[in-house]
């Protein structure tokens, strides 16, 4: 029996020993393999305890991102996300005049337009055609792209895995997905929360760090911070926190898988918000996380899978490919 990592409100997202699945017995590899799949079918997120993730690797991801987050606005800028098509590089948070306003009437207005605090980075396919990524040339930031290369190898080779865990699960043979996710049509974000006045989310109970949403691709590989701040939707509606345990990974299932499985696999929302109230803070300090995101070849054609159907008619959704569908999805958000 595994425990639970988040539990509240008919959410139970289970916290599963990644190792047992990779070097367990046939039968706890097997048991393993289940519990990771029914934690995508109820709650659609697990936490994974002992990946093959160094912890210095994380550190030293975490850290080059710091780094290039420190960069002046300007500097970041030069690195500027451009298109949909391209999903590479910086974009710079929304306006943080919040705690400014002064009529209720801004107040409502900036509650309905209320930009996410946060900024990011996005880090695709090293070798796509016309595709660079906009690696940063300061000095300060001289081992950014070995350490995030290094990074992004290893979130690939633990999401073949929980990939393969899913088709294990599924009965479908652990090679299954193999195929479909040769070429590592990825992405890294790297995201910075700034640090944010308190009065902020007092004077505006709209104001998020992260606007609820649903991740669009197959999975996510989500590394958070000790600082809290992310909660994700139970059946009933409410937000649950996630709270962050010290040497997991989240891992959390998107659109396209679901679409995938027929809806039999969950794309839970979630968001960011401010970290849970410990006491009087008048400042929140800064957050950090990565989040992995990863698509099937975007080349593949993406129909309801093996045993998530009986007769052609219980298909829910007509077949796409995984690339347009990621393209759309963008489109729609930036
Ligand atoms: O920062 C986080 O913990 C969550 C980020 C997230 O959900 C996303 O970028 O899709
Ligand atoms: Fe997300």
């Amino acid at each position: 029996m595994e425990q639970a990592a988040v539990q509240g409100d008919g959410l139970l997202i289970p916290l599963i020993d990644f190792d047992k699945f990779l070097s367990g017995s046939p039968s706890e590899k097997l048991s393993a393999a289940r519990a990771i799949l029914a934690g995508f079918q109820t709650a659609g997120f697990i936490y994974l305890k002992n990946t093959p993730i160094p912890p210095s690797s994380l550190a030293d991801a975490f850290a080059a991102s710091a780094a290039l987050f420190a960069l002046p606005l300007p500097q970041k800028l030069q690195y500027a996300w451009s298109t949909p098509a391209a999903n590479r590089g910086y974009s710079a948070p929304g306006r943080e005049k919040v705690s400014l306003l002064l009529s209720a009437a801004d107040v409502a207005q900036v509650r309905l337009a209320a930009p996410d605090l946060k900024e990011s980075f996005e880090i695709g396919r090293e070798d796509e055609p016309g595709l660079p990524n906009h690696w940063p040339t300061e000095p300060s930031l001289a081992s950014f792209r070995a350490t995030m290369t290094a990074f992004i190898a290893q979130c690939n080779a633990l999401q073949r895995e929980v990939m393969r865990a899913i088709a294990v699960g599924m009965g479908l043979g652990a090679s299954f997905f193999d195929e479909y996710i040769s070429t590592g049509d990825n992405t890294m974000r790297l995201l910075h929360y700034p640090a944010v006045s308190a009065e902020v989310f007092a004077v505006n109970p709209g104001q998020v760090r992260a606007g609820e949403h649903s991740d669009y691709g197959s999975v996510t590989l989500l590394f958070q911070d000790q600082r809290g701040g992310l909660q994700v939707r139970s059946p009933n509606g409410r937000f649950i926190d996630a709270t962050p345990m010290e040497g997991t990974v989240v891992v959390n299932a998107g659109d396209l898988l679901a679409r995938w499985s027929n809806d039999t696999i969950k794309s839970t929302i979630h968001r960011v918000v401010e970290p849970p109230r410990g006491g009087e803070e008048e400042v929140y300090p800064p957050r950090y996380s990565i989040a992995y995101f990863c698509n099937p070849n975007f080349d593949q054609f993406i129909e309801a899978l093996p045993g998530t159907y009986e007769k052609e008619e219980d298909k829910k959704y007509p077949g796409i490919k995984s690339g347009e569908y990621l393209v759309q999805r963008l489109e729609a958000t930036y």
